[in-house]
């Protein structure tokens, strides 16, 4: 199958150019369970590339990109034969899921068993044998891979909760390489991370690397008492703190060290994109495509049970029933990415979302003007920072989130210091963005009194609020974030024996 064969277009799909072969043998190899693109399969039998969804590529794509560096990943479909490619100067090395293992490792111990685990057991992770058994052998399969790739002394960047044992895996392979892991979503506590039947093996995996990182010091603290209690281990004791005062966990003559380092975007670009004529007049347009109303509300998600969609579909309707907010004055745009499709949870939490969406619109809608413009399908990158730019208060209430790269892609957006954020306090980035409106997304009536006040707040206090979270997002962009973890990983191995 030829990767690059077709040029048709959907909505949503960003076009991928036609790619080269790449040269033998990596200094910098990125690991994650996707490539940056998915391989689409069309109606017709022919195949196009997609940009695959998620913060995770967003963040690393660039950064790997300008470091001409290698991505070894799943094309994102079951059973694809495709060779390794140089596209835009990225190497990207294909690695091959069969049916079985999509089903067995990615949607089933990856997205049924760990995903679930780690966000708080949001709803009831499975613990399934043959599920844990197909997860060692993908990630052998990766290390393989990564082992092949990789040139003599190479840094390594492993990611996420889907590839956790190839740190180990990998050094038994290869131990000239220098090896980094980044968690992208919440390490659990660790009496929620205890029900895992396989913990052992995980942290055993983890401690493969060199270092490893989470987004909060609270991860990184988990995660050293947890090396300590299941693997024996001996670790330091101090606060760990964001980007400085690692932890570390004495393995052997290896010393592993433990991190915090909350991932960004690429915020110079989406400030600018967000200032040209193009992006202006989109955001305009949007607004008179909506029936310029008053009050625009934004939400943009991968449609996640972990993203408290529902939460503010709620929170809406008991705002419209209560008469506290005005039906022809007020829009919520959701859009939504689809995601993971064949998972149980996901399939009954769209039903959900998509039967509160009909109630609303059939209980406060007229002919022509919904209160609830709901999409569910990708939308470019372009067409976001227009909605962003449109939007006069952004939803944010996930239930429990690694980081949430939306919360700072709109601050981002926001040069002209419009707008509001209402941001849950179980993301990541609330430990960041302290001036937003902060809600506990479990407490329905704090979130309804939240949205008003964000909804109504006076200019200046929303201009005062914007501003400094603009100064965090601006000065801690993705490149410092890569920066300060491939900073850390090169010190940990210059001061190794
Ligand atoms: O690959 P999928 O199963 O389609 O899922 C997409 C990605 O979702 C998760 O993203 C996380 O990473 C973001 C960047 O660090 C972070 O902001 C967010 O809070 C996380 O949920 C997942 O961790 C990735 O592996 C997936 O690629
Ligand atoms: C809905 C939608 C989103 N995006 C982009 O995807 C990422 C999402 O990252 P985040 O950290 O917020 O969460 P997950 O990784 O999904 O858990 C962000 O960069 C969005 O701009 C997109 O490009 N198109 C979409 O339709």
């Amino acid at each position: 199958m030829s990767p690059g064969a077709s040029s048709s277009n959907k909505p949503g799909a960003e076009a991928v150019p036609v790619p080269d072969t790449p040269e033998p043998g990596a200094q910098l190899v990125v690991v994650a369970n996707r490539l940056p693109v998915d391989l689409e399969q069309l109606p017709d039998g022919s195949h196009k590339w997609k940009r695959s969804p998620g913060g995770l590529v967003t963040a690393l794509e660039p950064v790997l990109r300008r470091n001409k560096g290698a991505w070894v990943g799943w094309p994102g479909v079951a059973d694809a034969e495709v060779e390794p490619i140089v596209e835009d100067g990225l190497s990207l090395y294909p690695v091959r899921l069969s049916e079985r293992e999509v089903a067995d490792y990615y949607e089933g111990f990856s997205n049924g068993t760990l995903w679930p685990l780690y966000h708080d057991v949001v709803v009831k992770p499975i613990y399934d044998r043959t599920w844990w058994n197909t997860y060692v052998e993908v990630n052998r399969r990766f290390a393989e891979a990564t082992a092949e790739v990789a040139r003599e002394g190479a840094t390594v960047w492993i990611q996420d909760y889907q590839l956790q044992l190839v740190p180990k895996m990998l050094r038994m392979l290869r131990p000239d390489l220098t090896i980094g892991f980044f968690l992208h979503i919440p390490f659990p506590p660790v009496e929620i991370f205890m029900q895992l039947p396989w913990r052992a093996e995980i942290i055993d995996g983890l401690l493969g690397a060199d270092l490893v990182g989470f987004h909060l010091p609270g991860g990184a603290q988990n995660f050293l008492y947890l090396a300590n209690r299941l693997a024996g281990h001996s670790t330091t004791r101090g606060t760990v703190g964001v980007r400085s005062k690692f932890g570390e966990v004495s393995v052997g003559f290896r010393t592993v060290r433990v991190g915090a380092f909350p991932i960004s975007i690429a915020s110079a670009e989406i400030d600018e994109l967000a200032r040209s004529k193009a992006v202006k007049a989109r955001a305009k347009q949007i607004r008179a495509e909506l029936g310029n109303p008053r009050r625009i509300m934004l939400g943009v998600d991968r449609l996640d049970y972990t993203k408290g969609i529902n939460i503010r579909l709620l929170a809406l309707q008991e705002l419209l029933a209560e008469g506290r907010l005005e039906p022809s004055e007020t829009v919520f745009v959701q859009l939504a990415t689809p995601s993971r499709e064949r998972v149980d949870h996901y399939i009954q939490m769209r039903d959900e979302i998509e039967r509160n969406v009909g109630r609303i619109n059939g209980d406060y809608g007229e002919v022509g003007r919904p209160v609830v413009h709901y999409i569910h399908r990708p939308i470019p990158r372009q067409e976001l920072i227009a909605f962003f730019a449109a939007a006069d208060v952004m939803l944010v209430t996930p239930v429990r989130d690694g980081m949430n790269l939306v919360a700072k892609e709109y601050v981002a957006s926001r040069n002209d210091l419009g707008g509001a954020l209402l941001l849950s306090e179980f993301t990541g980035a609330a430990m960041e963005l302290r001036q937003a409106y902060l809600v506990n997304p479990h407490d329905l009536d704090g979130v309804k009194d939240t949205l008003l006040e964000a909804l109504d707040q006076a200019p200046a206090e929303g201009k005062r609020r914007m501003k400094a979270m603009r100064r965090q997002v601006l000065a801690h962009d993705v490149d410092r974030w890569a920066r300060s973890f491939l900073d850390a990983l090169a010190l940990g191995k210059e001061s190794r024996p």
